[in-house]
């Protein structure tokens, strides 16, 4: 069986696959707070000017919270199971590196379906730096390329990305609220046409297209 093949309240269960599946609203609200000041972390250590004596002991501090979390890790490719509105369900990896709820340096968090596609608001802070003020190119394509995929696996058809195009029309700025939008834009056989846009205050800084190829899923 192929992932084409399977309606959309019917795709496979990772956990089938001896994957971990975790239910998103079982996470500890104290892990995603941790979450939260761990990214805000990145951001302070990334531009601190703090006297070398201070940067000694904030790394002991960082060196043993390291150790006590570690102790306890879930295993890689740990995934998430999120209930959509009209019945639809999507897994994601728990730790995915733009979406992933677990993952402090995921800025993408509160994907919606809208309009037919997904929508999602998100402010880089300075972690995200490319040119001066201005977020990476490879980080604008990284929201395109995951808000892209999840709005073909969310409407059902789930794929890999196979080919991903971005349009860079404005520099997009740090610590500015964004907002990321999607749809499908056609299928043809196993491949979907999704397309979608980070806009800034009404403004299009970024446009991506992608294919998304649907991959065969051995039946269990
Ligand atoms: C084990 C089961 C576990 C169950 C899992 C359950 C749930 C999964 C959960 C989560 C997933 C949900 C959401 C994911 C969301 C976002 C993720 C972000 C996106 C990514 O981060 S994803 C990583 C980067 N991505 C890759 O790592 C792909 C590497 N790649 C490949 O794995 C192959 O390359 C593949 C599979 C793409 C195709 O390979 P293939 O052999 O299956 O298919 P084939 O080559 O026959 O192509 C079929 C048709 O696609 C056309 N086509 C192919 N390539 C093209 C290209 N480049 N440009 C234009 N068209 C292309 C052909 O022309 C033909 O078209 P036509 O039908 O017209 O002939």
């Amino acid at each position: 069986m192929t992932v084409d093949a399977h309606p959309i309240a019917d795709l496979p269960n990772p956990a089938d696959y001896g994957f971990t599946v975790i239910e998103r609203q079982e996470l500890p609200a104290d892990l995603l707070t941790l979450v939260d000041r761990v990214r805000e972390l990145v951001d302070a250590v990334a531009h601190t000017e703090a006297d070398p004596a201070e940067l000694a002991a904030a790394s002991r501090t960082v060196s043993e919270l390291t150790e006590r979390l570690g102790a306890r890790r879930r295993p890689v490719g740990a995934m998430t199971r999120q209930d959509w509105e009209g019945g639809r369900v999507d897994y994601n990896t728990l730790a995915n590196a733009v979406s992933g709820v677990t993952n402090p340096v995921a800025p993408l968090r509160n994907l919606r379906v809208e309009d037919g596609g997904l929508r999602a608001e998100t402010t880089l802070n300075g972690a995200y730096e490319g040119p001066p003020g201005l977020v990476h190119g490879g980080w604008v394509a990284a929201l395109l390329d995951q808000v892209l995929g999840e709005t073909s696996a969310v409407f059902g058809r789930m794929g890999l990305t196979a080919n991903l195009t971005v349009d860079y029309r404005r520099p997009t700025p740090l610590n500015t609220p964004l907002t990321v939008v999607s749809r499908i834009t056609g299928v043809e056989r196993r491949k979907v046409f999704v397309s979608g846009e980070i806009r800034c205050a009404g403004e299009i800084t970024a446009e991506g297209s992608a294919i998304m190829v649907r991959v065969a899923i051995p039946e269990v």
